[in-house]
Formats: structure tokens, sequence, C-alpha cells
């Protein structure tokens, strides 16, 4: 089984509008898609579409959390939550008439330590029915900025496979674990060691050096160019063919999420990469955040080119 984590769970409203976003207009909302959010929901609910198990944790609290985990319940995604005194936030994703989006993302209602101590003696016990792990996105007040280097240390602890996928803060104490996988994006990247990135081969060096500081699995996202993966066996980019994208948010979930999958299944860091280029390509072209039709992966996945480097 795969065990997701998504300490700052949100709803997420992605509005499709029929004009473009300025501040001090009234716009009126076209359509209204309503999902379980914050990343580590859309990885599970990718996970779910890719066809294995996954159990979703985190905090909810509220009727926004109770709606969280009711919409889960819909999708078949199992889950066990710790449930906060704080409500659940929104998240709201405007897609304008060009697919541009706007992102207003909330913060997280505070965990207080006694929800948070309940959640890592439940998460111990999750691990022993788990294989790997994801830990994503940002964290809800109140948990310390060390939260995550805490969980990775329980995981490897017992010997299971864990992917990292966060920003800032977060990111640079999580990695003091040595999860087994990390995701940056190159802006990510840039933070975390503090260099400008400008080209190609900054990217690989500082992923090279990433690798070296001990994390196995080091893929950095690309966007359209799909990602780059450093790992003991080489330096790879997975390039999707030219795809119209219509909302790429939650592709880098997606990645994530197939990765998980590749853990789970055994495939090796390429078969993997292909695998999460193809999902991920997919989900750009579903409006639904965290999303994606199998059809269209399988299409993208045989025109994939595989680079070594
Ligand atoms: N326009 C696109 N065309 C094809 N594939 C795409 C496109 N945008 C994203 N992808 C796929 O999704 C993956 C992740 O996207 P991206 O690089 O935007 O991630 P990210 O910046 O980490 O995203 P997020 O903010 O969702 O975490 C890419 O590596 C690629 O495989
Ligand atoms: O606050 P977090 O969890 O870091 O990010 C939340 C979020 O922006 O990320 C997802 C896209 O990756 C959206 O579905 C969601 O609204």
């Amino acid at each position: 089984m795969i065990t997701t984590i998504t300490l700052n769970v949100s709803v997420d409203k992605a509005y499709h509008i029929n004009e473009t976003v300025e501040s001090g207009k009234v716009i009126r909302v076209a359509t209204c898609n309503m999902t379980a959010g914050g990343k580590g929901l859309n990885v599970s609910r990718v996970i779910k579409m890719c066809g294995e198990d996954v159990l979703a944790t985190g905090f909810v609290g509220g009727h926004t959390g109770a709606l969280v985990e009711d919409l889960l319940q819909k999708d078949e995604i199992k889950s066990k939550f710790v449930h906060t005194k704080g409500e659940t936030r929104n998240c709201i994703n405007i897609l304008d008439q060009d697919n541009v989006s706007t992102e207003f993302l909330e913060p997280g209602a505070p965990v207080s330590e006694e929800e948070k101590n309940l959640f890592i003696k439940e998460f111990d016990e999750i691990l022993d029915k788990t294989n790997v792990v994801t830990i994503s996105g940002s964290s809800p007040q109140g948990l310390d900025k060390d939260i995550y280097r805490v969980l990775i240390d329980m995981v490897k602890k017992k010997g299971k496979k864990v992917i990292l996928d966060t920003s800032g803060e977060l990111l640079k104490e999580g990695i003091k674990a040595c999860p087994t996988m990390i995701k940056p994006n190159s802006e990510e990247m840039e933070s975390l060691l503090g260099v400008g990135i400008n080209n190609r081969e900054e990217i690989i060096n500082s992923a090279i050096k990433l690798h070296k500081s001990g994390i196995e699995i080091v893929v950095v996202s690309l966007g359209g160019e799909g990602a780059l993966l450093v790992s003991e066996d080489g330096i790879y980019q997975g390039k999707p063919p030219k795809i119209e994208a219509v909302n790429t948010v939650g592709c880098g979930d997606s990645m994530v999420a197939a990765f998980a999958v590749g853990f789970e299944r055994g495939y090796s860091p390429v078969e993997s990469l292909k695998y999460a280029v193809s999902v991920s390509a997919a989900n750009a072209l579903t409006s639904s955040t965290g999303s994606f039709i199998k059809e269209d992966a399988y299409k993208i996945f045989e025109d994939i080119k595989i680079i070594k480097i």
C-alpha cells in the first residue's frame, strides 16, 4: 500500500471564467470544479487512478474537513485523518479564457501539539502496512519546520521508501533525513541550494549535488520539457510530445503519484520516469486538478523520448 501525507488539506475550487483576471472587476464564474486538495490529496487521487491501493493521511477539521472526507469517499480513496479543532482551508484556482491560472492559497488552521502527537502515533502504526510514503505540500500553522524530517526518519527506520515534495524551509529541513526521492522544480532547487540556476547545465549540476548529498533519486520537473532524473543508474531526461495543456495545476503531484506507483510496482528509476512523464503530461490535458484520462497517458507514453545525458 502507498500512504500519502497531506498536513495542509484544502477544498480546491477551480473557477473557469470567460475573461481575464483584473483587479477591481466583478467576475462571474462560468463553471466550478471542486476537489479534495492540498498537494498530497491530488497525489492520492492519481495513485488511485493508476490502480494502486492508497491511504490518505493528515489533518482535517470542521465542515470543510468533512467535505474533504466525503469527496475522497466518492473517489473510493481510503483515509485516516486526525480531526482538528481548526477548520480546513479552501484554495482557489482561477482559469481564464486562455487557460492562464491564478491561484489563491489560504493558510491552514493551526494544529495543536496534542493533534500533532496523535498524528505521529497513528502514522507509526500505519507504516507497518505501507511500502511507500509520499509527503507533499505546505504545512499548517502550529507545526515546526522540521516536521517532515521527523516523519522521514520514522519511514526510513522501518525500511520503507519516501518521496518528499515541498519547498522552502520544509524542504531544507526535510532533506537532512535523506528521503528516497525529491521532486523540486528549478526555482525550488535555486532556493534550496542558494544559487541561481539559469540553464540546463546548472540544473543538471544542482541535481547531481543533491543526489551526492545522499538522496537516492532526484527528479527535477521541467514543465513542458518533461523531467530530469539523477540516480545511481545515471542521468536521464524524459521528454513528452508537444501537447495543448488545459490545466497544469497538479502536474507535479501527478508526477509524484506515478513515481510512488513505480516504487510500489518495482519499476527501475528510468521506467518510473517514463511512466511519470506520461501521467503528469496527461494531467495537463484535463481541466480537473490531479486527474488524467488513461488513454491520454497511453498515447503520450508511446511518444516520450528518454534521453541519456
Ligand atoms: N505543458 C506541459 N506539457 C507536457 N507535460 C507537462 C506540461 N506541464 C507539465 N507537464 C508534466 O508535468 C510534470 C510536472 O510539471 P511542472 O514541471 O509544472 O511541475 P511543478 O512545477 O513541480 O508543478 P507543481 O507546481 O504542480 O508542483 C512535468 O515534469 C511534465 O512531465
Ligand atoms: O499548500 P500546498 O499544499 O503546498 O499547495 C496547495 C495547492 O496549490 O497545490 C496543489 C497543486 O499542486 C493545488 O491543488 C493546491 O491548491
